[in-house]
This record gives C-alpha cells, structure tokens and sequence, in this order.
C-alpha cells in the first residue's frame, strides 16, 4: 500500500516541471496499436502507473512494448497482436483500458473486454462506445462481466453523443479511421488532449477533420503507419502545481511547452491568484488572503471536473464561502468528508457542495477515495498545520508522476511510503 505523509507550512518556490498529459497519452497508446507495421516513438510519456498498466495491456495483447523512464519515451512494436481479450486483472485497474477495443477490432477482428476501470466517480457508462460501434457495423454482446465486440470490417455512419464523451469521441474516432467510407461524429468532445490524439492520427494517415468545433468527420483509409509523437504537457498537473503555490503562498515557474491552464487560471485569479506568461514559462504566485469562488464544472472549455476536488481544498482556504456545483459526475464529492477530517467545513448536498472558508487545516490521517481526491488532500496537507497521512496512495501514483519528488524539489515536506497496511 502506497501511503503519502506530508507535512504542512512551506511555502512552494521554484520551477515545477509539469509532465505529459495522462489523458492523452493512454488514447495514443490505444492509438499505436492500429498500426501493423513498424515501431510508434512517443515523447514526454508521462511516468505514472496508468501507463505502466497500459504497457502491460498492450503487452497482454502481444504488442512489443519499451518504457524508457528515464527518457520518458515509449516505443511500441504492434506489428504481432495475438490476443483480443483485455484481461481483468490488468483492465480494471484503469480507465484507459477502453482505448484499446478499436485497435483489436480493426487488428483482430474482435475485442473481449473483461472489465474497464478507472476513479471510482459514480455512474460511468459506455453506453456512447458501443451504440457507436453498432452503428459502424460491429455486433457488441453485452454480457454481465464481459463484453465482446466483434466486427469483420467496419464502415462509416453518422454518429451521435449525447454528450461529449472524451474516451467515447476517442474511440469512435478510432473506430472511424480505418472504416470504409465516412464517418461523422457529431457532440463530439473539445477537450486539448482529443485534439493531440487527432494529431498524433493524422500524422499515422487518418483523415480526419473538424476537431475542436463538436462536429468530427473521419474518411476511412486502409492502413496507418507507425510514428513519433510528442505527448501535450497536463493541464491537470499543471493545475494542481498553480494550486499548490496559491495556497502556500509560494510561488512557481511552471514549465511545459504551450501549456494552457484556460479556466481554471481565470478561476484561481478570481482568488487573488497571480500569474504571468513569461515567454514559454507560466509564473504563479500568490500572496495576499484567497478569496472565494463559484464552480460549475463542464466538458472543455468549461471547468474540469478533474481540477474540481483540488479546487475544493482551494476554497477551504479561501476567506468565505464558496460553491461547488459538479455537473459531469453523480459521485465525485468523497473528498468533502475527508477535508472536514482536517477540519475544514465542507457540506454536500446532492451535486452541490458550499464550501465555508477559511477554517485552519490540521493534519489528520485521510483516505484517496480516487485520484483526484487524492491529490486534493496532498494540498490539503501542504497547508494544513502537523502531518497528513493519505492512504490509497497508489491512485494518486495512477495519473501524478514521481510527485514528492518533485514537490520537495519545491520546498514541500513529502514522503511516499510503502507500507503492509
Ligand atoms: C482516461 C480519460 O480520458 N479520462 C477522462 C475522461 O473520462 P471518460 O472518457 O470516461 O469520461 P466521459 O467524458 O466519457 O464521461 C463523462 C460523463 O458522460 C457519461 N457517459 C460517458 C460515456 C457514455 O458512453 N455514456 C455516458 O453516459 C459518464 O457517465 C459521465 O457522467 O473524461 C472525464 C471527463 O472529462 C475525465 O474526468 C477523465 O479524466
Ligand atoms: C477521472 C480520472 O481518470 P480516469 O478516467 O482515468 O479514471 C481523472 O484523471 O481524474
């Protein structure tokens, strides 16, 4: 059991080096697999356990995989795949798994998924994904734990969202690509790291157009190659490093080509947040009181719901009261009743939370009830007075990578432990 111990009261200063974007890389490994010959490079991989559980999917399914930690890079031979079955034990511990079903469709001619897992959120169908391979021609048997989805040859249709799905407009998108004909993917999600995997694609030999405007058209073509790609830095990592400045009262060079932070910038300005674009760096400091804010979370551009828990811990802090209203998940609110272990004063009702500032945090120890949380309590104990224990600490570890390290590189007194219990 990873468990996090964190000890509250520095400040965070000096450069903060955000990593590659787990949303986009797990797609692009999804992404890899649809070419059958050659080797796929990819760049800026983020080192974090989903993408080591997604070397061991592809692995399972017979592609050659290497992760050169050190060099962040992955490189990966799908030229052999001699399995369709995403076996449990790797699949369910990892929402990326679904990213991988087009490419065993399109490869094998089949896709035998025994399970998907992913933060625990409340309701997270797939509903979307298998309509939307219906419609493309597969036959999808939704058994009661596993689900095949079978198809020989797929070709394009007009498919529907009904709402933006982020791995549902991935996916069917992937499904598109090596379709016969076209295919047009209308709601389909805006999100930055969609965008990277349509590049990444087109650079394989898709054709695809319209990302970013909602309405994706995809013309199927017969084969994609194998390619080098650069994965875009986290905005959600990001985020959380902004974050950790404002509410030490510290302050962060954030390093990461073109980062964008988009609403939550705005957001955490409301609070008395400071930033400047100082060429490729994005400085972030903050020293006066936070004040507080209103949330609405949305699919992009709006505010995302992955920056919601940390923003919580955020507004604890802030002078007043603050309201939460999360509109993408009915069960991401587990976090409320960890914060208020620390003493803050958070309370939920239904999808609201308000959130009444500013009570003094004190160390206690807490549970990650999913990745988010998880990282939202590190903050939490970053400003919170005596030690913090996060347990769970593995879900953190699934989308932040080498994170005390780089916290105490900042100033941060963290640690990361392996314990029996
Ligand atoms: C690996 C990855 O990229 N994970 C991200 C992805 O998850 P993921 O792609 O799973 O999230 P979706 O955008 O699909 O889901 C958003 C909402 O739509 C609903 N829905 C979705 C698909 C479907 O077929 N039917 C349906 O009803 C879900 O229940 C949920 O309430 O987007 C989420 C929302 O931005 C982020 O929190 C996750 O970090
Ligand atoms: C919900 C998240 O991830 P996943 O979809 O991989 O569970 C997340 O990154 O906050």
């Amino acid at each position: 059991m990873v468990r996090y111990r964190v000890r509250g009261g520095n400040a965070l200063r000096g450069t903060a080096f955000i990593q590659g974007a787990k949303n986009a890389v797990l797609p692009m490994i999804g992404a890899a697999l649809l070419a059958a010959k050659g080797r796929t490079v990819l760049r800026n991989v983020p080192i974090i356990e989903d993408v080591r559980r997604a070397v061991e999917l592809a692995e399972s399914v017979g592609a050659y995989v290497e992760l050169h930690e050190s060099e962040r890079t992955l490189v990966i031979d799908a030229s052999r795949l001699t399995s369709a079955v995403l076996p449990a034990e790797i699949a369910r511990r990892f929402r990326g798994s679904v990213l991988f079903t087009p490419a065993l469709l399109h490869r094998l001619g089949e896709a035998i998924i025994e399970g998907i897992g992913g933060c625990n959120l409340g309701s997270r169908n797939l509903d979307f994904h298998y309509l939307g391979y219906k419609r493309l021609g597969a036959l999808v048997d939704e058994g009661e734990t596993v689900i095949h989805v079978k198809a020989s040859g797929l070709t394009g249709a007009t498919l529907y969202l009904d709402t933006p799905s982020h791995t549902g407009t991935e996916n069917l998108i992937m499904a598109a690509a090596l379709a016969k004909g076209t295919t047009v993917i209308e709601n389909a999600a805006l999100e930055p790291e969609v965008l990277d995997v349509i590049d990444m694609l087109t650079k394989m030999g898709a054709r695809i157009s319209g990302g970013g405007t909602g309405f994706i058209t995809v013309e199927g073509v017969e084969e994609l190659h194998a390619v080098e790609h650069t994965v875009m830095p986290d905005r959600l990592d990001a985020g959380v490093f902004a974050m950790a400045a404002a509410i030490t009262g510290g302050e962060l060079s954030l390093v990461g080509t073109g980062l964008d932070l988009g609403v939550v910038r705005y957001k955490l300005e409301q609070m008395g947040v400071e930033f400047a674009r100082q060429g490729a760096v994005l400085h972030v400091r903050c020293e006066g009181p936070l004040r507080p804010i209103n949330i609405i979370t949305d699919t992009y551009p709006g505010f995302a719901t992955d920056l919601q828990s940390p923003m919580m811990t955020v507004a604890a802090l802030a002078d007043g009261t603050s309201y939460i209203h999360e509109r993408i998940f009915d069960g991401r609110f587990a976090l409320a009743g960890e914060l208020n272990k620390m003493g803050a004063n958070v309370e939920v009702d239904g999808s609201r939370a308000i959130v009444r500032g500013r009570t003094p945090l004190v160390g206690a120890r807490v549970t990650a009830h999913d990745l988010r949380s998880g990282i939202a309590l590190v903050l939490a104990g970053l400003a919170a007075e005596g030690e913090t224990q996060i347990d769970s600490g593995y879900l953190i570890d699934r989308g932040h990578a080498h994170l005390a390290a780089r916290m105490r590189a900042l100033g941060a007194d963290i640690t990361r432990e392996i314990s029996e219990r």
